[in-house]
This record gives C-alpha cells, sequence and structure tokens, in this order.
C-alpha cells in the first residue's frame, strides 16, 4: 500500500503524545487517551514513543504515526530511536514514520546512519525516515542520507545549539533549514504557542509537531506557576 503520510498531514497539526518514566502521566491508557482528544480537535497524525504507547494509540485512534523509541546508551549521547535495533522495533508496529536523531554524535555500538540506513529501507521499504536534527549541518547530512522527512526536533538540544529557540528572532534558524532543506521540513520543539505553529506554516513548512504545550500538563502548570511567582 503507497504511503500517503505526506499528503495526510500537509498543512497540518501532528501532536505527540508522549510521557517518560518518571512523568505524571505515564502509562499507554492515559497516551491513547490524549491521542484521542488530540484526534478529536483535528490532528492528522500522532508522535509517539515507545512500541506500547504506539499500539495504544493505532487501537484507539487508527490515525497515522511518527513512531520512535527514546533509549539511553551508556556508549552515546544519541537517544531518539538510536540503534537499527529500536528503528525495526518502531517499524515492526507498521507506523507510517520513523524519526531518528540525527546530530553528528557518536552512535551507540559504533553503529554509522550511512550503514544503517540502506539496511533499514531493503527490510521496511514503505516506511518514512524523518530525520531529528539539530543544526544545519545536520540537516545537510540527512538530505545527503536520503531522508524523506527534516525535522527540527533537535535544535536546542544539542551541544551546538544548547539554549538556542527555534523561535529566537522570528524563525531565523528555520528559514535557514527551509532554505537548504532537500525533503519536506516538519517543524517540531518548544513550538508552545498558537501563533508560533501559524508562523511556522506562514514560513513554508511541510507541517509541525507541537508535544508539551498540548500533552505534558505538569509543563502547562509550571508556566502558569512562574508566570505568577
Ligand atoms: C528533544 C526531545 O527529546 N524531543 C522529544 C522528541 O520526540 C519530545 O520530548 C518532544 O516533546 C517533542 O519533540 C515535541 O516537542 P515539544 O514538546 O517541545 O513541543
Amino acid at each position: 500500500m503507497e504511503n500517503t503520510f505526506l499528503d495526510q498531514v500537509h498543512g497540518k497539526l501532528i501532536i505527540s503524545c508522549q510521557a517518560l518514566e518518571g512523568e505524571p502521566l505515564h502509562s499507554s491508557f492515559i497516551m491513547a487517551r490524549m491521542a484521542r482528544a488530540a484526534k478529536m480537535a483535528g490532528a492528522p497524525a500522532i508522535r509517539a514513543n515507545s512500541v506500547v504507547d504506539i499500539q495504544a494509540i493505532q487501537d484507539e485512534t487508527g490515525l497515522p504515526i511518527i513512531g520512535i523509541i527514546k533509549k539511553d546508551y551508556p556508549d552515546s549521547d544519541v537517544y531518539i530511536t538510536p540503534t537499527l535495533k529500536e528503528m525495526r522495533q518502531v517499524a515492526a508496529t507498521g507506523v507510517e514514520v520513523v524519526a531518528c536523531q540525527v546530530t553528528g554524535q557518536v552512535r551507540p555500538n559504533g553503529e554509522k546512519l550511512e550503514e544503517i540506513i540502506p539496511q533499514f529501507r531493503d527490510e521496511f521499504p514503505n516506511t518514512l525516515l524523518m530525520a531529528d536534527t539539530g543544526d544545519l549541518n545536520d540537516v545537510k547530512e540527512a538530505n545527503r542520507l536520503g531522508f524523506d522527512i527534516i525535522g527540527t526536533t533537535m535544535h536546542g538540544y544539542t551541544p551546538t545549539t544548547k539554549g538556542m529557540n527555534i523561535a529566537d528572532n522570528d524563525f531565523a534558524y528555520l528559514k535557514d533549514v527551509l532554505k537548504i532543506a532537500e525533503h519536506p521540513v516538519i517543524a517540531e520543539g518548544k513550538i508552545d504557542l498558537p501563533q508560533k505553529a501559524k508562523r511556522v506554516l506562514e514560513l513554508g513548512v511541510h507541517a509541525l509537531v507541537v508535544g508539551g504545550a498540548i500533552t505534558r500538563p505538569l509543563e502547562i502548570a509550571n508556566k502558569f506557576m512562574d508566570a505568577i511567582k
């Protein structure tokens, strides 16, 4: 069957429903209910972490999914779907897109993206690949490796971008990404206001992902608390 994900999400807001161990909503039941709310609001797709959450959200909503597995390895700072093993586990759920970190950092077990991407393509020819990038070098690397989607997910979270925010200077960084990306760009990371969502679409991204500002109540409550201190 043809993968129509990119058509389905064009110009729209994808909602990320994630709660890691240690977060108050950590539960695939709750993530499925979050995804139900996202669907009711009109989200065309969901971003989700872990096989159990992905399966619960598929059962609950039937929506297309950008799937990831966050996993820490002792020999690497790469944690979003870091190895071929997690890529296979995510793809085996039948998700439309597997996202993995592309940040120029050493990967676990000495794996190299130029080796594991072709292997993954052989095994899952119908699954799209999204690159979770941090800076413009990562975007170039994602171009070179032939990722189907370029995401800005890691901007502000890598050694070269620490402390930066995608919204700085009216999304100056995102404008640069759009100039060099050879594949559709999905804006993701710290888009925390409706006006920012509108702005990134005006700038020409293919779609955007919002997570915490919609689905992390502790993060939302803390913002209110900080504002009244
Ligand atoms: C950096 C990292 O690990 N980002 C993760 C990637 O999946 C998630 O924790 C974020 O919630 C997601 O990217 C959406 O971003 P925001 O929650 O800022 O709207």
